[in-house]
């Protein structure tokens, strides 16, 4: 592999295709012994994955750390990129990027962001923000695409040209070299100073030097602070009052304005001296394209007619001759963090061409101009940091406050629920509900959301809409602190004491984080993870048709739906319903479900709960699980399928099935559809799953009503407690609002616009030591338990029957590995069977149908329980799967 020298002196190898570690992945060498998955995958698939490459984890030599260049910051970098939207799935937004000293931080428009201080301030709101260096970075040169994947944030990108996408890449690859150097280089100062038994001042005065961008990710941001409430005049002048010596900051900002004023003539003057005279050295570009400050975005004129930058304007022919692919490629010496880009001479638009002008100096009077430069911007350089400490001071003023003020506001909601104050709002009304007083406070910030724009985006797929991406809000996260406190207050659901099935199981689960994920994960990059094989120790002892009877725990959800009257508060019941089913999630992040064999099937049979389950996996290529319950409340029924991708720390599953239930006291039949899962830090113990997206529920026999559910995708900064928000509305025909709820998907959901404001869902307490029994719920221990009485009614092919899944149940998990290749072997077999007769797998108990969006579906076929009763199973044909 060829190394090359980057422009900061480390050494480093050339990009690694990760494809190219796939197609090493032949049947007879190097082929990892869980990795049996069919290698017939999608060809369309694969050939996009082919184009990935993971950019290489760049060599640090910490130990010699002598080199100065080691810390030269890198330019900036700025302008539009598109951004993968959460939800849908499909379409990009367009958003403004800024990346500044290893920190990517992104907005809605370039107008949220200013540049006119030392660092970059954003005025509107930041949307999100990601240390590069943390980060696992993949790049598409074909669709010119660059993903981020820091494990806990996961931002895919694309740049418009290729061109913007080259100094893009450029850029990001000089930003994460420069941030492990920088962390290198404090480890090793703490170090030194450690061993030299002094104290850390050496550690503090580096600290001291490049502060300002250290720990920034930590530290909140102004943006992050509900805006102010306009009728609080009173309070400002009493908070000016107190503020310290308000006045002088406005002096030192006049004063920096002069000095500004003077710098401006300084540059142009230096400028006009050397005007036209460069030339660069062969390899220099990429160096140059990594320090200098680049704005990507066309210019709008300023009033100076200039943009910020070195403006020496380059001809066309000067730039293309400069960013020849001789530049470009692997012979520059300094071109190493970059792939190379063979056959392309990429076309540099001329007002990012002018930026790319290195400073030189030669003359005298360049010199004496350069001395005053550096005078007047350390004057500048002093007044901004009295500013900036002032303001330092001043935000923590602040924080204090907006703190004691949301303490004060809690209590003030308690006293509010627990004096039972409710109020009652006309339902006729039909309008944005109005709240009290006392809650109005935190609701307003929520009304842009509340009253959302569609969904639709428009032709070309970007949109700038911030309602229903899933990107955090700061007034629904006030919302949800107010309906968190509420359900936590709301008494726990009643687990019925007996219900004489079994309250836990056999073993306890497997110690597995020595289990080498990461092989396994990156040898079926790009494949479904319901087809990868995984040693047992990564299983849990439940089938994924299992598993989705799961989300039938809180079934009574849709009992209570079914016998309420006005259709909106049904929908909110029918939304608390969908949430729930994502709640065991919470507790389930270490181990996977076993892949169902083609044909398998699965019942529960739940009279207590007073509905029946069947489900079966009805088909291999995609894996469709297809399942469907009734019971005299309701009829669920979904098939299953779901995508994944692996973005080297982070898996996202994207489930494409619907979920359709029918009342039957209101002929109502509503269906959703499902958010995108994500497991973040897969490959670590820090490992959990976060749900985000938009789940759309309607009425498919009624337009009265619909509901809009986002899962709301948590901030970088995020404390833990606003993880697993979701908040939801029910909107008319008319799209007002006419309830809206909330909470966290593991801990409940509250709604405060029914007549009794109440939680309306909240999740059954774990069982005693869950943690010993891969995390699940009292529901999740019953699903596979086989009593003796049962035995005997069930189908050869039903789940509880599957030896291995009963082995890693009974904590035999050397024989689970065993039994379990057997079992995928014949299921192999059987495939190629049926294949040599031309002929394909039918399912048993449903039938594809087509729904009424045009969608292929599974559906019963109505024999189920027939066949149970009549003949029974045992005088059946059955499929012999193990
Ligand atoms: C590799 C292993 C050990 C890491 C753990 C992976 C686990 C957390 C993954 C593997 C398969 C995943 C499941 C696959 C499909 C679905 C259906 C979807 O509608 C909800 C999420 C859910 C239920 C996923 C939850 C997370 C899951 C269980």
């Amino acid at each position: 592999m060829e190394s090359f020298q980057n422009p900061y002196g480390a050494t480093l190898n050339r990009s690694q295709s990760l494809m190219s570690g796939l197609e090493k992945t032949s049947p007879t060498c190097n082929k990892p012994t869980h990795s049996r998955s069919s290698s017939t995958a999608s060809s369309r698939h694969s050939r996009n994955i082919k184009d990935w490459e993971v950019m290489d984890d760049l060599q640090v030599d910490v130990t010699s750390g002598d080199n100065p260049q080691d810390l030269t910051i890198p330019g900036i970098c700025e302008g539009y990129l598109l951004k993968r939207r959460k939800w849908p799935l499909k379409g990009w937004h367009k958003r403004y990027f800024v990346l500044e000293t290893g920190i990517l931080r992104y907005s809605k428009t370039q107008q949220d962001v200013s540049a006119h201080s030392l660092n970059y301030i954003f005025l509107g709101k930041l949307h999100g923000s990601l240390d590069v260096s943390l980060a696992v970075m993949s790049i598409n040169k074909k669709s010119n695409r660059i993903n981020l994947d820091a494990g806990d944030i996961l931002y895919h990108m694309k740049a418009k040209s290729h061109d913007l996408f080259y100094i893009w890449v450029t850029k990001l690859s000089a930003h994460r070299m420069f941030k492990k150097n920088e962390a290198a280089q404090v480890h090793n100062g703490f170090l030194q100073a450690l061993s030299q038994g002094t104290s850390v001042s050496s550690y503090q005065h580096y600290q001291s030097t490049t502060g300002s961008y250290m720990g920034e990710i930590a530290a909140p941001t102004l943006s992050e602070f509900p805006s102010v409430n306009p009728g609080v005049n009173g309070k400002v002048s009493a908070w000016l009052q107190q503020t310290h010596d308000p006045d002088s900051c406005a002096k030192e900002l006049n004063r920096c304005q002069l000095d500004l004023s003077e710098l401006n003539r300084l540059v142009q003057r230096l400028q006009s001296l050397e005007g036209g005279q460069q030339t660069f050295t062969n390899g220099e570009l990429q160096r140059i394209i990594s320090m200098q400050n680049l704005s990507l975005e066309k210019p709008k004129k300023s009033r100076s007619g200039k943009i910020w930058g070195h403006s020496r304007t380059m001809s066309r022919v000067e730039a293309l001759g400069m960013l020849s692919s001789s530049h470009l490629n692997s012979s520059s010496q300094l071109g190493a963090s970059v792939p190379s880009l063979p056959d392309y001479v990429p076309y540099i638009p001329d007002y990012v061409c002018s930026q790319l002008s290195p400073p030189t100096n030669t003359s005298a009077e360049g010199k004496k101009i350069q001395q005053d430069i550096c005078t007047v911007s350390q004057r500048v350089h002093t007044s901004l940091k009295s500013v900036h400490e002032a303001l330092a001071q001043e935000r923590q003023r602040l924080q204090d406050t907006y703190h004691q003020s949301t303490k004060l506001a809690e209590v003030r909601v308690h006293t509010f629920m627990e004096t039972g104050l409710v109020y009652n709002r006309p339902m006729s009304s039909r309008r944005t509900p109005s709240v009290t007083d006392s809650a109005a406070e935190y609701f307003d910030a929520n009304d842009d959301v509340l009253n959302g724009s569609s969904s639709e985006s428009d032709e070309s797929g970007l949109s700038n809409r911030t309602t229903s991406n899933s990107e955090p809000e700061e007034g629904h996260a006030s919302a949800t602190r107010e309906y968190r406190a509420s359900i936590s207050k709301a008494p726990n659901s009643v687990v019925p004491k007996n219900t004489g099935r079994r309250t836990t199981l056999p073993a306890h689960c497997p110690e597995n984080a020595h289990v080498g994920l990461m092989q396994i994960l990156y040898n079926n990059i790009g494949k479904d993870l319901s087809r990868v094989s995984m040693p047992a120790a990564l299983n849990e002892p439940i089938n994924l048709i299992q598993r989705l009877c799961e989300e039938l725990e809180y079934s009574e959800l849709l009992d209570t739906a079914n016998n309420t009257q006005d259709p909106y508060q049904r929908m909110v019941y029918i939304g608390a319903f969908a949430i729930s089913g994502y709640a065991t999630a919470h507790y389930r992040n270490r181990y996977k479900p076993f892949n169902p064999l083609l044909g398998e099937t699965y019942e529960c049979l739940r009279e207590d709960k007073g509905f029946r389950y069947i489900s079966e996996q009805v088909c291999h290529h995609p894996p469709i699980s297809a399942c469907h319950a009734d019971s005299d409340n309701f009829s669920l029924w979904q098939d299953q399928r779901w995508k994944n991708k692996f973005w080297g720390k982070s898996l996202e599953i994207m489930p494409t099935g619907i979920v359709n239930v029918t009342l039957p006291r209101f002929g109502d039949h509503y269906e959703w559809n499902k958010v995108v899962t994500c497991v973040h830090n897969v490959l670590s113990q820090q490992r959990y799953l976060e749900h985000y997206g938009e789940v759309i529920i309607r009425n498919l026999n009624s337009n009265m009503c619909t509901c809009k559910i986002t899962f709301v995708k948590s901030r970088y900064w995020g404390s833990d407690t606003n993880k697993n928000e979701v908040q939801g509305t029910v909107l008319d025909q008319t799209g007002s609002v006419i309830h809206r709820f909330g909470g966290l998907w593991h801990e409940g959901i509250f709604c405060d616009t029914f007549p009794t404001p109440q939680c309306i869902w909240k999740p059954n307490p774990q069982p005693k030591d869950y943690y010993l029994y891969y995390g699940f719920s009292n529901f999740a221990l019953e699903l596979n338990e086989l009593t003796p009485g049962l035995k005997p009614l069930l189908p050869p092919t039903d789940s509880r029957l599957r030896p291995d899944q009963r082995m890693l149940e009974d904590g035999r998990v050397d024989d689970c590995d065993k039994f379990k290749e057997e079992v995928e072997d014949m299921q192999r077999e059987r495939r190629k069977q049926l294949a040599k007769k031309g002929q394909e797998h039918k399912p048993r108990f449903f039938k594809k149908a087509v729904d009424s969006s045009g969608r292929d579906v599974y559906l019963t076929n109505g024999t189920y329980w027939k066949f149970r009763e009549n003949p029974g199973f045992a005088n059946t044909n059955n499929l012999e799967l193990w």
